[in-house]
């Protein structure tokens, strides 16, 4: 379901920060929400939570898209952990975001909806994560996007928010590199190459969004996934020029129009943009002192096959981080492994949860 601005309102509660907030670029919300779920009960001491961070067009919904990861007896046990997942500040899933009405003007920010960064985020959950009577997160986890989350926790005991006890960050690295940024930016061109974005406001420069979203299809995958799936199927049997349907294709144009029912081309733009902020290193130091400072047990997880983030950044972060682990998931799937191999990232959450206070 969408609201009159085209924000998606998923199950979930609210929290309202009280009073402006302040981002780390200087700009203020007046007004700071963000959409969260929970699932199982928080022990009297605040101590017993899990927090699962999602990706870049996920949701605070773990159930939709690590749903075989929670519940009792899961990796996410609901029998013995609080868990909570919470929106992205900034995304079309219930938090203030692009689609969000500006107090100011009286019209949704749009386009000026201020630059926001992983860490503004973090700091908001943080909020957020007090507010629920929280103290002490025995673990962050998540994937991507929500790895680049899950890393800022490692700082946040010592900066604001709750203690974080350990982590368990997915397919990512210590910084946005230029590779991502540039994957990022091919994504936005396709947005603003279309002859909508510079009329109003944009939010109807879909067929933007959608080739956008079809570059990211090709990014989260791989040559072999991409061969196993499609190879050279042709509906129509014609294999030349523009006549040529080929079934991927016909995949990628699918799964660009599916996604105009649930983001919209503003926020694509913001949260791309967010994610390409992320560097753990900023205002803190050097990296390798940086990394070499973070104390708390780590679980860094890869996919062997993951283009867009590549094992490398996670050796980074296993030789960066002193006593940490890193697990290499075997997977055909790319980036998107960390979705799609739910069974192989639980059995490795599982293990390094018990070994955790
Ligand atoms: C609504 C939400 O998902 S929001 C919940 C949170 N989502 C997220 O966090 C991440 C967003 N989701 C994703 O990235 C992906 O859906 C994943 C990774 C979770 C799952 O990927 P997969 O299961 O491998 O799906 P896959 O990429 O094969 O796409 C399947 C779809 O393509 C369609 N399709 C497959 N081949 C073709 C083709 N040749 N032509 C047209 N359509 C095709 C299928 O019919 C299917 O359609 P459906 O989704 O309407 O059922
Ligand atoms: N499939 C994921 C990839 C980004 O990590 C998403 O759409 O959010």
């Amino acid at each position: 379901m969408k609201d009159e601005y085209g924000a998606m309102s998923d199950a979930g509660d609210t929290f309202e920060h009280d009073g402006p907030f302040t981002l780390e670029s200087g700009e203020v919300l007046s007004h700071a929400q963000l959409r969260y779920n929970t699932y199982g009960s928080l022990n009297p001491a605040g101590t017993n939570v899990l927090l699962v961070n999602h990706a870049l067009t996920g949701n605070s919904d773990l159930a939709s898209w690590w749903g075989s990861m929670l519940g009792p007896t899961l990796a996410f046990d609901t029998d013995k952990y609080f868990v909570v997942s919470a929106n992205i500040l900034g995304s079309c899933y219930g938090s203030t975001s692009p689609t969000s009405v500006d107090p100011s003007t009286g019209e949704p920010y749009g386009k000026s909806f201020p630059s926001v960064s992983v860490r503004d985020t973090v700091k908001l959950q943080g909020k957020l994560l007090e507010s629920l009577g929280v103290t002490s997160l025995k673990s962050v986890v998540g994937g991507s996007f929500g790895g680049m989350q899950t890393l800022e926790y490692l700082f946040t005991g010592q900066e604001f928010g709750p203690e974080t006890r350990s982590a368990i960050p997915i397919a990512c690295g210590s910084h946005h590199t230029g590779w991502q940024i540039g994957i990022s930016e091919l994504q936005r061109q396709a947005i603003y190459a279309d002859p909508d974005w510079a009329k109003g406001e944009g939010w109807n420069a879909k067929k933007g969004l959608e080739v956008a979203r079809q570059i990211g299809m090709i990014s989260y995958r791989t040559s072999q996934a991409y061969e196993e799936k499609f190879g050279r199927g042709v509906q129509g049997g014609k294999i030349y020029g523009s006549d040529a349907e080929w079934d991927v294709k016909s995949y990628l144009e699918y799964q660009g129009r599916k996604f105009l029912d649930r983001f919209d081309p503003i926020t694509y733009v913001k949260l791309t943009e967010q994610m390409d902020s992320h560097d753990i290193s900023r205002g803190r130091g050097e990296m390798k002192a940086v990394l070499n400072s973070v104390k708390v047990p780590t679980l860094i997880v890869g996919i062997d096959s993951d283009v867009l983030y590549p094992v490398h950044e996670q050796e980074s972060l296993r030789d960066g981080i002193q006593g940490s682990e890193l697990v290499v998931v075997n997977s055909d799937a790319g980036h998107d492994g960390f979705l799609l191999e739910q069974e192989e990232v639980s059995k490795n959450v599982i293990r390094f949860l018990e070994s955790i206070e």
